[in-house]
């Protein structure tokens, strides 16, 4: 089973790749490109940490094991707070590229 073209809508995602099976590919300038499992690696995804777009390719036979701990907001008083870019990395030559949102409005406009 493959997942199609999608950003993880969370604040950090840490994936066990499952590393016999593969098929994990993130979209970089326009190309898919095969994420490789690296023993130990941890990967991670204002656009200094950016959510990358990635899919699944279901092309090979056999059970494919990965594990995704989404690490997410998910209580009624965080939800309803409002978030923006980190105001220490801010500066003049990067202004924020965001507008302040709350959680809630962030899941059911993106
Ligand atoms: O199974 C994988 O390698 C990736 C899973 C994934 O992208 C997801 O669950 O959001
Ligand atoms: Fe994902």
């Amino acid at each position: 089973m493959g997942i199609s073209k999608h950003t993880d809508g969370d604040f950090l995602t840490v994936l066990l790749l499952d590393h016999r099976i593969g098929g994990l590919q993130v979209l970089h300038q326009n190309r898919w490109i095969d994420v490789r499992s690296i023993a130990g690696a941890l990967l991670m995804s204002n656009d200094k940490l950016k959510s990358v777009e990635h899919r699944v390719l279901a092309n090979r036979e056999g059970p494919r094991v990965s594990v995704a701990c989404f690490f997410r907001i998910d209580d009624l008083q965080s939800s309803l707070k409002t978030y923006g870019p980190i105001k220490g990395l801010l500066t003049e030559d990067n202004p924020p590229k965001y507008r302040e949102t709350t959680f809630n409005l962030f899941l059911t406009t993106t």
